[in-house]
């Protein structure tokens, strides 16, 4: 388990555009080592935001997207084409980038022919033991990670991935990865914005423990990466923060 790095940025964007520089150069990196990335999404609009600069800038890097392996944190089980869906609108994002197919892990929609439980299990066996290189995760104003919900059923879940049920936020049902598969991630990059997230950075990067705040009970085997902007940190120790670039 690693200790935690922090970076505050000015803005929201910042850290959208920060995360699309450091995706590309790390996948460089591990590429060069022979290696096919396993990279994990999450959905919200920092993340979105940040797909739309690796998007752009990403087609002239030095990554080979067509080997790089994609997976989900987290889904919400409806209908495949709902606005409400992370992996279509992602997807839509970054198809210039020319991901393979056949190494993109969406999770089933509900329209798939499998109840919600069986979804899971059916993702849980195309995950096998995969271990992520990064797994990027979005943090909600109450410290949910992926569909994993403080004092929810969701934060005690064993096994690899579930079903969630009565969702605090909407959609109710997802699919979700478990602290347990986050925490065999080599790095695990947090992406935090807005004034909403303070207090639960403080809680989660202070010490609270993953049923009361499920953002801090992450961390990657080798990393464990916060992005945020100033507003997401207004509330952590000055001597927490490094600014971008010294880390
Ligand atoms: O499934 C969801 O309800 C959201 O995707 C959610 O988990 C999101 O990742 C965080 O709330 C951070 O989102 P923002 O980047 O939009 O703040």
């Amino acid at each position: 388990m690693s200790g935690y790095e922090v970076v505050v940025h000015n803005s929201a964007d910042e850290v959208a555009e920060a995360l699309a520089h450091r995706l590309i150069a790390r996948l460089a990196e591990l590429q060069r080592d022979f290696r096919v990335p396993q990279l994990c999404l999450t959905g919200g609009r920092i993340a979105t935001r940040a797909y739309g600069h690796l998007a752009e800038e990403g087609a002239h890097a030095a990554v080979d997207w067509s080997r790089v392996e994609l997976w989900w944190g987290d889904e919400r089980f409806v209908p495949a084409g709902d606005a409400d869906r992370n992996a279509d609108s992602t997807l839509d994002l970054l198809r210039p980038l020319g991901f393979d197919p056949a190494r993109v892990h969406v999770m089933p929609s509900s329209d798939a022919g499998m109840e919600l439980d069986n979804a899971a299990d059916a993702y849980a066996r195309e995950l096998g033991d995969t271990v992520f290189d990064i797994c990027l995760l979005g943090m909600g104003p109450d410290g949910h990670v992926a569909s994993i919900f403080p004092e929810h059923p969701s934060s005690y879940a064993e096994g690899e991935v579930i079903g969630v049920r009565s969702s605090p936020k909407p959609p109710p049902e997802r699919i979700s990865l478990t602290l347990p598969v986050i925490d065999r991630s080599h790095e695990v990059w947090f992406i935090v914005s807005g004034a909403d997230k303070a207090a639960a950075a403080k809680m989660a990067l202070l010490g609270a423990g993953p049923v009361q705040v499920p953002a801090g009970g992450v961390s990657g085997v080798d990393r464990t990466l916060w992005l945020l902007d100033r507003e997401a940190a207004a509330q952590l120790p000055p001597d927490l923060a490094a600014r971008p670039g010294l880390s």
